[in-house]
């Protein structure tokens, strides 16, 4: 287990990635974007609305089971991005950096952008909008779930 974590709401993974449409607005126009599945999908749907692109491609990249990192393997390249010129990768996040050093060697010439970024990933990131300390784990509203939280007193008393 992660030693801490950062919880995401729907409202702040909407806001997070609206704002990082703004920046990529000004480095644009983009030929299409690249979603890396299955964390990259949904703020490259709203960015996608945002910057009025309909064109996307998937790559999907294997990474973790939960918080366990494994081997990388590419499920599926892609295919329609040639060697990424004038094209927008998106994901989630950036921790390490394994899965966009994998991306960059598939399409070399792509603008790779994240919505949160932690420092070891940092240097493979071309944007990003928030950065988180190593030692934090993102709980993504997907993961997540609304539930009964014991009042403060309670569980302070223990
Ligand atoms: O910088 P890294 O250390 O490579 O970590 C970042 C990657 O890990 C997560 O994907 P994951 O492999 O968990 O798959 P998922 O998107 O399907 O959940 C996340 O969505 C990024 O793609
Ligand atoms: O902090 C994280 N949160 C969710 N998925 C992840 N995959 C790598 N790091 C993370
Ligand atoms: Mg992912």
């Amino acid at each position: 287990m992660a030693p801490r974590y950062y919880t995401v709401t729907w409202d702040q993974l909407h806001r997070d990635s609206k704002a990082l449409a703004w920046r990529l607005l000004e480095r644009g126009p983009w030929q299409g974007i690249v979603a890396i599945t299955r964390g990259g999908l949904i703020p490259a749907a709203i960015i996608a609305r945002e910057l009025d692109c309909r064109l996307i491609e998937s790559v999907s990249i294997i990474t973790y089971d939960w918080e366990k990192r494994g081997n990388p393997h590419v499920a599926k390249p892609p295919v329609a991005a040639g060697d990424g010129t004038g094209w927008l990768i998106l994901d989630d996040l950036v921790d390490t950096g394994t899965t966009a050093r994998i991306i960059r060697g598939l399409l070399p010439k792509a603008h790779f952008a994240t919505v949160y970024a932690k420092p070891a990933g940092k240097p493979v990131v071309d944007t990003f909008i928030t950065e988180v300390s190593q030692d934090t784990w993102i709980l993504f509203p997907w993961d997540t779930e609304p539930q009964f939280i014991a009042p403060i007193a309670k569980s302070a008393a223990k």
